[in-house]
């Protein structure tokens, strides 16, 4: 499928060079943007292909009342200097006030401008997201940016190609979050490195578009490239009918071209690694980089059961920082905040899921909870069927869209020494605010954990 997305995208290729391939989507943001357009300005040069280029704001917004002004500088400047580029340049932006603004790995699918068999790009790492609609979508850095505003292309080495096929069922009560958490756990986070992993299998086969989102999205804290999933009738059925996709004929006949798409029987991968959904269990992660994990009914581990001195080093280290012993059971750790939100959970499907566990149910007295959905539009459809009450009935936080706690670019932040379970995609240090200790889990474990106060299995709520 890589291959079959990645050739006729080439527009020129040369020996020992890398490959210059056509970009059909590019996806900005406020973080990695302005040096782009700076460098636009100073050539005299236009943004090519407008029509192919959109911006939200997302990384500097602050998830509180719109009423309520930006109160952070830098952040206000960044926003500002967002709108004016986009004004300038002529590119469609969806800033903090738009009913259509929201993190821009979630508008991309959820407007229609996500399409099977596209190339994607996005100044920004989890661009892998978009891949679950068997598009090639790959995260790029700012003086990409500018090539790709400029010239419409992108010079990339080819990458090369690796099957992740999970076999079997998932057992009630685990979740894509957990796929891709599991996977992580055992390939390691260089597990992917210079690879397109393409997941394959029952189980992936089986997940909603939600979930093939939230694994895609990891697929970079794997190392990988990107992130792929063959279109099939769940993809089509997704795209069918949103505001930027082809309608009516066109989308039939769109349909009809994005059957050719999936690998074919028999194509061989530079690598694959094989899992049974069937063994898996909800993850939570003790450490400080994504391949940190371990199951819920397992405990921290001693870093001297690592093999390698390096791992050793690192297990340790993350321990002190997460001030956690080992042999700790996982279910005994205890949080004082959640954060349910981020491109990788923060879908209707993830918010329903949280919703679901604390239902009827109150939040932890130690605990300080919040849930940020991942578009304005979310929030609204999540509004109106009753999620809001649940969750403020619950005494959770319920905020305006944006990417909020998963990074400390805005006012969400953690105090140092807090722990929270969250369901973002990166627990690196300092992270969710300097200081701040995260784990990594399912938007139902999040849930379960903002009720007991402390690592709880869903599944024994
Ligand atoms: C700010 C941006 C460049 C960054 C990324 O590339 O991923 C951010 O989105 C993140 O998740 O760390
Ligand atoms: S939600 Fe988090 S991971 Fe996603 S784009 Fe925003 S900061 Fe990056």
């Amino acid at each position: 499928m890589f291959e079959k997305i990645w050739d006729p995208h080439v527009v020129h290729d040369e020996p020992g060079e890398p490959s210059i391939i056509y970009i059909d989507l590019h996806l900005v943001h406020e973080v990695t943007s302005p040096q782009a357009f700076d460098g636009l300005r100073m050539a005299g040069r236009p943004v090519r292909r407008t029509d192919l280029t959109v911006a939200t704001a997302d990384h500097n917004t602050p998830t509180w009342d719109l009423s309520l002004p930006v109160t952070d500088e830098i952040s206000q400047a960044q926003l500002e200097a967002l709108s004016r580029n986009c004004e300038e340049f002529g590119v469609t932006l969806y800033d903090r006030f738009s009913p259509l603004q929201g993190i821009v790995h979630i508008i991309g699918p959820d407007l229609g401008y996500t399409q099977p068999g596209k190339t994607v790009v996005c100044g920004d790492s989890h661009t892998s997201t978009h891949g679950a609609l068997g598009a090639f979508a790959v995260g790029i850095g700012t003086s990409e940016v500018e090539h790709v505003m400029a010239t419409q292309t992108l010079r990339q080495f080819k990458p090369q190609t690796m099957e992740v096929r999970v076999d079997g069922q998932l057992p009630p009560g685990v979740t894509a979050k957990d796929i891709i958490l599991g996977i992580i756990g055992r390939i390691g986070v260089n597990g992917g490195t210079g690879h397109v992993i393409e997941y394959t299998g029952e189980a992936i086969r089986s997940l909603s578009m939600d979930g093939r989102m939230t694994v895609c999205n990891m697929s970079i804290e794997a190392g990988a490239r990107a992130g792929m999933i063959a279109p099939d009738e769940t993809t089509f059925e997704y795209v069918r009918g949103r505001q930027f996709a082809p309608q009516g004929a066109e989308f039939d006949a769109a349909v009809e071209r994005w059957k050719l798409l999936p690998t074919d029987p028999g194509a061989t991968f530079d690598k694959t690694e094989i899992f049974d959904a069937s063994q898996m269990e909800p993850y939570v992660t003790w450490g400080t980089n994504p391949g940190m994990v371990a199951p819920i009914s397992g405990h921290v581990p001693d870093p001297n059961s690592f093999e390698e001195a390096g791992q050793r080093e690192a297990a340790a280290r993350a321990l002190q920082y997460m001030d956690l012993r080992p042999g700790t059971p996982i279910n005994g750790i205890k949080i004082n905040r959640i954060f349910v939100g981020a491109c990788t959970n923060a879908r209707l499907e993830d918010l329903r899921a949280a919703a679901e566990v604390v239902r009827g149910r109150k939040v932890h007295p130690d605990v300080y909870a919040m849930v940020v959905p991942g578009s304005a539009k979310i929030k609204l459809e999540a509004e109106e069927e009753g999620l809001d009450r649940i969750f403020t009935e619950a005494g959770l936080d319920w905020r305006v869209a944006g990417c909020s706690m998963c990074l400390g670019m805005n006012p969400d932040i953690l105090a140092p020494g807090q722990r929270c379970a969250a369901t973002s995609n990166r627990n690196f240090e300092g992270r969710q605010g300097k200081g701040g200790r995260t784990h990594l889990v399912s938007p139902a474990m999040a849930a379960a954990a903002a009720i007991a106060g402390h690592f709880v299995d869903v599944r024994d709520l």
